[in-house]
This record gives C-alpha cells, structure tokens and sequence, in this order.
C-alpha cells in the first residue's frame, strides 16, 4: 500500500483520538469548575461541549451577533469557542476600562497562526504583543510617515491624486454610472504607495493574484483559523480544509510583493533628495543603516512588516469609510444637498477645493463622524489581550482573555445616541462634543489607549479632502431610475466590514450658476 493512502487513514485515526482526548479534557474542566471557583467571571450565555458558543455566531455578522447577545447578557459577558475564552466589551462605560482605566493591562494582541505568519513572526505594530520592538515600530510610523515630516509629500499626493479622479470623473460620459469602489481604490491606493513607496506599484508584475484579491485573502486569512482555538484537532481541520495552504500561498504573494519593494530601495539609493521629498521606505532603508539613539537596529524584517502594516491597515479601511460615506449621503438628499452647498460655499468659485476651506466645513466633519458611528470599517476593532488578572465592572477578567470591543454596537447604543440611533443623522453631533478614541467612549471606529489607530487625525483628514472634492464638482444620483433612499446598504466582511454590493453611482457636472 502507498504511504499517501495510508497517510489519511493515521490522521483520522489520530484526530480521533485526539478529539476524545479533548472531550475528557473539557468534561474534566467542567466537573472542576463546577465544584466552585473563587472568581467571579462575566455572565455568559449556554455554550454547548467543545464549541462553546460558535453556533450563536455563525450566520450572521459577528459584530451583530454579539450584539444581540449582549442586550440580553450586558455589556461585559465572557464567550467562549473550543478552548479560547473572549470577554465582550459592549458599552462606553466598559469600553473606557479596557482602553484607558487599564489600557496597562488590556495593551497586548493574542496570537494567532495568521498574524504570526503575515507579521514575520509579530514584527509588525499591528499584532505583535506589547513590548519594546512594538514602541520603536509605532514611533517609526508615526514620526516617519504619518506625521509632520512627510505632512508636505503627503499634501502634494493626496492633492494630485485627486485632482485625477475628478478628472477621470469629467471624461465620464453623461448618464453613465462609475464604479466608486475602484475609483476610490486607486486613489487611495495611489495616495499611500506614493508616500510610502515612492510609487504606486500597481504596474508591478505580481506572480499571484490581482493587488485586490491578493489583499482580501489576507483580510480573510487575518480573521483567524478553527486551529486557533481548537488546538490539535482544529490543526488538523486547518491541514485538511486546505487553510494551511492558504496561509502560505498569501504569505508567499504578499511576501514577493513586499520584497520587491524593498529590494527597489536597497538597490537604487536615492542620493539627492532632501528629507521631506523621501518616501517612507526609503527612509526606513537608511535608518537600517544605523542604530537609533535607543541602540535598537531596524532589520529587513522589520521595514518589511511596517509595510504590510500600511497595506493591509492604510488603504481598505479608508476607502470603506468613504464608499459607506457616500452611499448615505446619496440615499438622503437633503443632507446631500445641505453639505454640497456648505463646500460650495466654503469654497467659493475657486479651480480647487483647498486644504483651508476644508477647516471651516463643520457639517462634513458631522457627516464623516456619522459614518463612522454607524460603519466603523472595523467593528470589533482589532481584538487586545489582558496581560495579568484584574477585575472589570466587578467581574474577574484572568490573564491571557482576549477582548473583543463591539464598535459597531457602542455606536447603535441607544443609551448614547436615543431612539433614533439607527438613522444616518449627522446633526445630533452639533450638540455632542465627541472625541474619536478619547472622551467617554461613545463610539471607538479608531479604538482608544496605546494600541488606537496611529492614524486616528490624518485617516479623516485623507477622507475630508476626498469627499469635499467629489461633491464640490459633481451633483450624485443612483442610476437606472431607482430612489435613492432605496440603494443597498448590506454589509460583507468580519475584520473589516464592507458594504456588500459596489456603489454605482452616476456623476454629474455641477450646473454653477454664476
Ligand atoms: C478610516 C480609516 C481607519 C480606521 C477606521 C482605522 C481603524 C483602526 C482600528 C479600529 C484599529 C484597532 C484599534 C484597537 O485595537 O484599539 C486600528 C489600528 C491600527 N491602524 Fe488604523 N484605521 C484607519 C486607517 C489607518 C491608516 C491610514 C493607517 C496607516 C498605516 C492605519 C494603521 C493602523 C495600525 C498600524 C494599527 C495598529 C496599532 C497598534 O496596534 O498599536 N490605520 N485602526
């Protein structure tokens, strides 16, 4: 008999075993827990053996799951799915706790086959545990490309690249609709690979898949595996599912891609430029060359890991805040219409919107708040770890939980935001002073504490600008005769979280009556 026929059989046999073994190990756990434990944990809603509670989350979109769950067990309850326990954080009150009260203790990231796997071993900012490697990166991002030293190319981009979508918006034949989604991809694509690379490498021969398919892979690959929290039997179904293949297959493109643009700047040193004309990468290239003052050495690991931090956080997410942005902006005319008449005011006949208009636009600040009160990208943020038992809202919170922090309900809290909480009502933020991150939590699109969103004031200045342009220039409508109100809103996706259908919408040139 060949050893491949008899391969599968040992591995039943042994996955078998293993899951009887498992089955013991938890009627054992049970019976101990059952004799009376001196902590006092979460309510949590019936988990069946070994699954816990997965069934209550398949079907639907885990945010709303969990949602639902918690009107009925409050806003802190403890989930569990095979071994793996999760507190679930509901409210502002909880969410304060876990992001600022004892941001010390809930700072770091579980861990996972895929965030080791795509983070080169937690290499990254993104996933890696709280320690020292994670401040140097997160100081690296913030002062070297999201901050005031690349403020100056990131402005000339930003502005060029928009400049080109609403050119290709004027070419657009009258009455034809335009994909929005691959409109805003490639400007934003365009805007980050530019700051960050130089270049937009969209061009670049890949060996796999399109950049977009290459990216939703990993998004989906990110989401986690059964393996994660079934051990030994989930590995097996991780081995057989072909979900290990995957991984790798997404590693290896990913990995190609960011290698080439880093060897591109290995290779061509670009000796006359001055600091403020250098793309991101290049300057990681050159500080590799050297210690920082702290003695720490980037590695090509490292810079390798910080951009497959901005490709996988920098770009989706802001192009989903602006598709879900725009489609409730068309489905309400009157905001529509209240907000393109504060641009063009703010603006006056001018051949572009500027960066000073933008400032004195209160109402679009109000609508991008909105959007992302109701379509946080990432609805249950990235998950964090607590590092040392400690007590939350009276409850036990033991060591090594991961936390999950329901954005996306906090922002349909009717406790915060009244009974009209599921309408898209930018006003109610005209008497609201909310700080996104900070404040007391009312809604956390870019999360709080140290492991918040690093670009938590520039991402919706990148949307602002966006925005302001296309609605400055163009009159929107659905097209084929349907009513606004009546575009599809439903949602795709469970790390970030899309609308599900593309927008089409068609664009037309603005009548300017002057
Ligand atoms: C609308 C745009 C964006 C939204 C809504 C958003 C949202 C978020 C959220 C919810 C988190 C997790 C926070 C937590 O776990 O508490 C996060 C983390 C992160 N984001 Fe963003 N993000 C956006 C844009 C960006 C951009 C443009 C970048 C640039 C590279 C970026 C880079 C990161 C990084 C590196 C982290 C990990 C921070 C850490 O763990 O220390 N994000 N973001």
């Amino acid at each position: 008999m060949e050893i491949s026929n008899i391969l599968p059989l040992m591995l039943l046999t042994n996955a078998l075993v293993l899951f009887m073994f498992i089955m013991f190990l938890y009627i054992r756990k049970l019976n101990s827990s059952s004799m009376g434990s001196a902590h006092k944990l979460p309510p949590n809603p019936p988990k069946y053996p070994i699954i816990g509670n997965l069934h209550q989350l398949l079907g639907n979109s885990r945010h709303q799951a969990l949602w639902q769950l918690s009107k009925e067990y409050g806003p802190i309850m403890q989930i569990h799915i095979g071994s793996k326990s999760f507190l679930v954080i509901s409210s502002p009150a909880m969410a304060k706790q876990i992001l600022q009260t004892q941001d010390h203790i809930f700072c770091s990231r579980p861990i996972s086959q895929a965030t080791k796997r795509l983070t080169y071993n937690y290499l990254d900012i993104a996933f890696s545990p709280h320690d020292n490697h994670w401040r140097e990166m997160r100081k690296l991002l913030v002062s070297e490309f999201l901050g005031p030293k690349r403020a100056k190319l990131s402005n000339h981009v930003l502005v060029t690249e928009i400049d080109n979508l609403v050119s290709s918006l004027s070419l657009n034949p009258s009455n034809v609709s335009v994909n929005l989604n691959n409109l805003f991809l490639a400007a934003i694509k365009g805007f980050v690979c530019k700051v960050a690379f130089g270049k937009n490498y969209r061009a670049q021969p890949l060996k796999g898949p399109s950049w977009e398919v290459m990216l939703d892979e990993t998004m989906e690959i990110l989401n986690g595996s059964i393996g994660d929290s079934f051990p030994w039997l989930g590995l097996f179904i991780d081995q057989f599912s072909g979900w290990n293949a995957k991984l790798n297959k997404c590693f290896s493109n990913l990995d190609a891609y960011i290698e080439t643009i880093v060897d591109e700047h290995h290779n061509h040193t670009i000796k006359e430029t001055s600091d403020d004309e250098k793309d991101f990468v290049h300057t990681l290239v050159e500080l590799s060359k050297t210690q920082n003052a702290s003695g720490y050495r980037l590695t090509k690991e490292d810079v390798k890991a910080l951009v497959m931090d901005v490709l996988t956080g920098g770009i989706d997410t802001t192009v989903v805040t602006l598709v879900w942005a725009m489609s409730e902006i068309v489905r309400n005319t009157r905001i529509m219409q209240k907000l393109q008449s504060e641009i063009r005011n703010c603006t006056g006949k001018k051949e572009k919107v500027h960066e000073l208009d933008i400032t004195k636009m209160a109402y679009l600040k109000m609508v991008i708040k909105e959007t992302l009160r109701l379509h946080p990208p990432a609805p249950l943020l990235i998950p964090h770890e607590c590092v040392s038992h400690t007590k939350v809202g009276g409850y036990d919170v033991l060591s090594g939980t991961t936390v999950i922090i329901n954005g996306w309900g906090i922002g349909r809290n009717p406790s915060t935001w009244g009974d009209n909480v599921n309408e898209f009502y930018p006003e109610r933020f005209e008497n609201l002073d909310v700080d996104f991150g900070g404040g007391n939590f009312e809604m956390v699109p870019f999360g709080g504490g140290r492991r918040s969103c690093p670009a938590m004031n520039t991402a919706p200045a990148t949307i602002e600008f966006t925005l302001a342009n296309i609605l400055y220039w163009f009159d929107w409508e659905v097209p084929g005769g349907m009513n606004n109100e009546d575009l599809n809103m439903q949602e795709e996706g469970s790390l970030v979280v899309r609308k599900k259908l593309p927008l089409y919408l068609v664009p037309m040139k603005h009548n300017w009556e002057y």
